[in-house]
């Protein structure tokens, strides 16, 4: 993948071919001698680590901000072809992917910059997928394996099919083992480039019909995952060897402004968070940080097992040729994960600890560029700051992002790190200190976990994946293109992030405040102070002081010392309380089952005699018994008797069954159910049924 700067994801730049319109308008004048983009190479002969940088220099006069730098791994001009990319950044990776390797390439940019172009081609021009299939077919055919192809759309957090209609909604979880599963995604076999340019999703067969449905387009990432597989023999099952994935992001908008399309606010935002997610894994990766936040989103968490490790990935920044300040923007975003590979080969061997594991959180809105000269240096010291999106942003919705980090101070320390080496370098080579980094909006940490690089997909998830037919030729369609299609419902992982209806369960308590932790330094940074630390899976540590709430593990071991403590207590207010109605009712209020009460919450107790109070402590432990007996239900229950419960049909009953045979007990909590594509608002509609029918 070009010269190797140790990056796993390497970013390049390609500037947009011009349209007539742009052409005549320029009239013929190479963009190169526009004053809006110029292109420095590298000095080849350099003998430094900066061989192979290439220098973006947009002037941005029109805006009062002069001209402003990016550093790029390499920059393709108008007058490059997508086949020239195709070999110089794509093909030397070709036997890698044959090796077990996976590959992922991204095309980012505002929008009409020729993302659909650069990865599905035109008539005219074939795009990186085809020339990739079209690269891999001889030695596929040669050593017996076979190719399939997936063809998928994420919008708003939720998978959907695009290569079968029926069931169009794919679920993405990490099975037992740790892997990443995509259930329910088609597999299309591919045997020549000409039936791979006319695989056409399944959702463009029914456009019509389901433009009655949907009301107006959305824009959305459009992704092609390309399987090679090892077919299965009498001796073994079909091998997955390696997969390269092309996804083509949704358009980045500046969300300060109102979209032409009459996108709403919280789409576009909601669309710019998933493409600071994908950046923030490419970052991680260059940085070599031990956090990956591949759980930020949907699409990275799809990609997973693609991401990291042996694997590669290739963000392809398209540029629009006129000026465009969304293009400023993505530039200086994709030029900020670059900036951390470089760091990395700068400082090797160092990993830097994420924003997480050093308790800070990552403003990430940058101001505009102050006026650089070109010639300053080869670094341009910039702020390099990952983002990530935090829970609380989450639950904001993506619009708050701005205003959140604004607010947000802390410095993190890979930032710092990064400013030190590039000022290092800056003041060895010149002694000059240049400009801060362009606005890049983001937030603080959510996730929890840490997450490990690789996670291989197996010969399972192969098998378990149905082989649609291959969709009917249609003249002049590109292989995969957006659907128009907008979704009926509202989404189920979507209402995540904006549905607070959802029951107050432990759980999901736990896990909100988790979140916020994760977005307080201070429950990283004195650990001292904590009452006491506590360990789990999904919290690695968390302090139990006023701050936060514990894990569930906590609040039993904490109740039942308060139990204890209780019964000492009250011990002598039993003696004191000589009538007996008081009597029973202190016992009541000491054994019966009810929601875990902190120890500095006793005096709470001593006030629970109103009866209503105690009726929705009681109902609360009731609700509590019932999703026990529920999820116990799930883990133990026949096909036939899941098929009874609402929402359960003969899919995911059997899906149920398999995953029982995997893990003994799939469902711990609630949200485990997410995992058979259930949303939060049809886990909570089955349950209201279950309490319902219990009355009934
Ligand atoms: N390198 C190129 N050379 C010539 N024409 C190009 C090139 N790249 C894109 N175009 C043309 O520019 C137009 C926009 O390209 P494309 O649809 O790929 O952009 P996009 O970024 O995918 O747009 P959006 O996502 O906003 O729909 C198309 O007409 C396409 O044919």
């Amino acid at each position: 993948m070009g010269p190797n700067t140790g990056a796993k994801a390497r970013i390049v730049a390609r500037i947009r071919g011009q349209s007539k319109k742009e052409a005549e308008f320029f009239d013929g004048v190479s963009m190169s001698k526009q004053p809006w983009i110029s292109v420095q190479k590298p000095d080849e002969k350099s003998n430094s680590n900066l061989v192979g940088r290439v220098k973006i220099s947009l002037e941005l006069e029109k805006t009062t901000s002069g001209k402003q730098s990016y550093d790029v791994d390499e920059c393709y001009e108008q007058d490059v072809g997508t086949e020239e990319i195709f070999s110089r950044e794509i093909k030397p990776l070709i036997p890698g992917l044959f090796g077990g390797q996976n590959i992922t390439v991204f095309a980012y940019g505002p929008r009409n910059s020729g993302k659909t172009y650069t990865i599905q081609g035109t008539h005219k021009e074939f795009g990186l997928a085809a020339l990739t299939i079209d690269s891999i077919l001889p030695r596929v055919e040669e050593e017996g394996k076979v190719i399939t192809v997936s063809v998928f759309e994420v919008h708003q957090d939720r998978v959907i099919d695009l290569l079968d209609s029926k069931k169009p909604e794919v679920s993405v979880f990490e099975d037992g083992q740790g892997k990443i599963r995509l259930k329910g995604l088609s597999k299309v076999k591919v045997n020549s480039l000409c039936e791979f340019q006319k695989i056409r999703p399944a959702a463009n067969a029914h456009k019509a019909s389901q433009k009655t449905i949907f009301e107006r387009p959305h824009r959305s990432h459009i992704g092609c995952i390309v399987h090679i597989v090892s077919p299965q023999t009498e001796n073994s099952n079909a091998q997955l060897v390696g997969k390269i994935n092309f996804i083509d992001l949704a358009s980045y908008e500046d969300s300060r402004r109102k979209s032409s399309d009459g996108f709403s606010l919280s789409e576009t935002t909601r669309i710019n968070k998933s493409l600071f997610a994908v950046h923030n894994v490419l970052y991680a990766l260059n940085a070599n940080e031990a956090r990956v936040p591949y759980r930020e989103s949907k699409l990275t968490r799809m990609l997973q097992d693609s991401l990291g490790g042996v694997n590669r990935a290739l963000m392809v920044t398209c540029m629009n040729p006129s000026f465009c300040p969304e293009t400023v923007q993505t530039i200086s975003i994709a030029s900020r994960s670059c900036q951390a590979g470089f760091l990395a080969c700068l400082d090797p061997g160092k990993s830097s600890r994420s924003a997480t594991e050093i308790g800070m959180s990552s403003p990430q809105v940058s101001k505009p560029a102050s006026k650089v000269g070109t010639k300053t240096s080869m670094f341009s010291p910039r702020v390099i700051k990952p983002m990530s999106a935090s829970a609380s942003a989450k639950k904001q919705g993506g619009g708050s992002l701005l205003r959140m980090t604004l607010k947000k101070s802390s410095i993190l320390a890979s930032e710092v790190r990064g400013r030190k080496l590039f000022d290092e370098v800056n003041q060895s080579k010149n002694g000059q200190l240049g400009n801060t980094l362009p606005e890049v909006a983001s937030a603080v940490e959510s996730s929890t976990q840490n997450e490990d690089e690789t996670c291989p997909e197996t010969a399972a998830i192969v098998g378990s994946l149905t082989e649609t037919e291959l969709m009917l030729p249609q003249e002049n369609e590109p292989a995969f293109e957006s659907s128009s299609l907008e979704e009926e419902t509202p989404a189920p992982n979507a209402s995540d992030d904006t549905d607070s209806s959802h029951l107050p369960l432990p759980e999901d308590v736990v896990q909100v405040e988790n979140n916020d932790v994760a977005a307080t330094p201070s429950a990283y940074q004195t650990p001292k102070t904590c009452n006491f630390l506590l360990e789990d899976k999904e919290n690695k540590c968390l302090s139990l002081n006023n701050t936060a709430s514990p894990p569930l593990s906590a609040r039993i071991r904490e109740l039942s010392n308060n139990l204890k403590s209780l019964c000492v207590s009250t011990e002598s207010s039993l003696k004191i309380a000589q009538d007996s109605s008081i009597r029973s009712q202190l016992i009541n209020e000491i054994f019966e089952p009810k929601t875990p009460v902190r120890v500095d919450d006793t005096h709470e107790i001593a006030n629970i005699a109103s009866p209503w109070e105690n009726f929705q402590m009681r109902g609360s432990g009731m609700k509590d018994s019932l999703v026990r007996e529920y999820l116990k239900f799930l883990n133990s229950a026949s096909k036939e008797e899941l098929k009874g419960l609402k929402g359960i049909g003969e899919k995911r009953a059997t899906y149920i069954l398999e995953m029982r045979q995997e893990s003994p007990e799939p469902f711990k909590k609630l949200e485990d159910l997410k995992d058979i594509g259930l949303s939060e608002k049809q886990i909570n509609g089955m349950l209201k049924k279950v309490a319902g029918d219990l009355f009934a």
